[in-house]
């Protein structure tokens, strides 16, 4: 019987191979080929948060992607612009009023900031008209994400998930009040579309849309997302929509603070582009310097740097022989950080080296993991992109940063790749 601390915890009695692959073709092999019989692998308490599309599997993960995939076209996230751009601005003037009344620059923790601007634009965008509810799910959600984080760096002993412990009876409580308010929150919605006063502009009325005649006609049920399931997709929106796109804003942030000749050019860009206007799809588009760093910064700070997956069954991948069972841990920072991919300036921030795309930079290799890779690929990378940008682009008009003496460096893998102390800048009105 083996016991572990950290994240690493044991589920079963009897020892648990584990393999670390930091081999980008055979990362590719697992995110492709062998897909179907690697499958997603989470830990105990984790199921309350990783719920809905990344917990399935086989044909019923590939019936819920194409229901999903519309909901990230590029006409629908253009009409999440606003959102996002209301989100940054409620950020900003919080940010510009700290700066009037200090003198000489306003020193800042920004993460707790980039933290809410992220979660409100995706209360914004989940949820719409209903996004002042919508935020109540997400403190739920917040509380939550902290109680099985605690849990998951904890001493794990098999079964002690089920025991009636304060912390296991707060998680159980939390996942109840969290499907009663989304449940609210839809029927509501449900209520206003079919009273006529649709709308198909958030990703809620999106996912409800083409499934109201059906989740109404029970019997056919089975051709159409149910409520629950809808529950479910609107709770990973939030997880796997808020933290890893504020951990990319406070890293690209940190790069720009330690290279204040690539935050002059991307300020350059932004002001030649959009000037100080409210940047649109196409502005956001142009933006291709703005770009190069934002892949730069997730190269050097994946906000996942690793992904677990279990094999369903014994199989070959490249020269090894995986038993069945058997968790393979996908390296994705070791490989975007080794310079026989990148070159001898692997470790150093250079935006230019994805100046003619992501292949080039890699010399080749497509070995950028970011987003992982395969049919599994996030579903939401170009809403995240549109989402930096636009936050970048807005605190690049109003302000310049450095990083502040009481910075302290310590990326820390809490799910995402946080800043373990913060984020401390002095900010700049300009
Ligand atoms: C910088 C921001 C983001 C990063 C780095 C990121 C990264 C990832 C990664 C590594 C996966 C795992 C894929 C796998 O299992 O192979 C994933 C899956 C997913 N992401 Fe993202 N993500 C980001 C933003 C978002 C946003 C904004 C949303 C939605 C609003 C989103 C929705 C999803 C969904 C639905 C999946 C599951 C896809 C599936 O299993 O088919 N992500 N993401």
């Amino acid at each position: 019987l083996f016991f572990a601390t950290g994240t690493k915890t044991f589920q079963w009695l009897g020892p648990r191979l584990e393999v670390f692959i930091t081999d980008s073709q055979l990362i590719k092999e697992v995110l492709s080929k062998n897909y179907q019989y690697l499958k997603p692998q989470f830990p105990p308490h984790a199921k309350y948060l990783f719920s809905g599309i990344l917990q399935y599997e086989g044909d019923k993960w590939a019936k819920q992607r194409k229901l999903l995939n519309p909901a990230f076209h590029m006409e629908k996230l253009k009409l999440m612009l606003p959102a996002f751009y209301l989100s940054c601005m409620d950020t900003l003037n919080k940010w510009e009023n700290l700066v009037a009344s200090s003198k000489g620059g306003c020193e800042l923790d920004v993460w707790p900031h980039l933290q809410t601007l992220t979660a409100d634009a995706i209360s914004r965008t989940a949820f719409g008209s209903n996004y002042e509810e919508g935020r109540k799910v997400f403190e739920l959600l917040r509380e939550q994400t902290e109680l099985v984080v605690i849990a998951l760096r904890s001493l794990y002993i098999p079964g002690m998930r089920f025991l009636p412990t304060k912390m296991n009876r707060r998680i159980k409580e939390i996942a109840k009040e969290i499907d009663v308010s989304i449940t609210n929150v839809i029927n509501k919605r449900i209520k206003a579309m079919k009273a006529g006063e649709e709308r198909t502009d958030d990703l809620l009325g999106i996912l409800l849309e083409p499934n109201l005649k059906a989740i109404e006609d029970r019997r056919n049920k089975t051709s159409a997302m149910s409520i629950h399931e809808i529950i479910q997709e609107c709770q990973l929106f939030y997880l796997a929509g808020q933290e890893t796109t504020s951990t990319l804003l406070v890293w690209t942030m940190v790069l720009l603070g330690k290279h204040p000749e690539w935050q002059k050019k991307a300020r350059e860009e932004v002001l030649q582009k959009v000037g100080y206007e409210k940047p649109g799809l196409e502005d956001l588009n142009q933006l291709k310097i703005v770009t190069m760093i934002l892949y730069e910064v997730l190269r050097l700070y994946p906000p996942a740097p690793s992904l677990g997956r279990r094999a369903a069954k014994e199989m070959k991948l490249g020269n090894l022989t995986l038993p069945a069972g058997v968790h393979v841990n996908l390296e994705f920072m070791l490989v975007h950080h080794d310079v026989e991919i990148w070159g001898a300036d692997a470790k150093e921030f250079n935006p230019e080296r994805f100046s003619e795309g992501v292949l080039k930079a890699s010399k080749g290799n497509a070995s950028f993991f970011a987003f992982s890779g395969g049919p599994r690929i996030c579903l939401g990378q170009n809403f995240a992109f549109l989402e930096a940008k636009m936050a970048l682009a807005t605190i690049l008009q109003r302000f310049s940063f450095e990083l502040s003496p009481s910075y302290a460096h310590a990326p820390s893998n809490i799910l995402t790749l946080q800043p373990q102390h913060g984020a401390h800048f002095t900010l700049h009105k300009l």
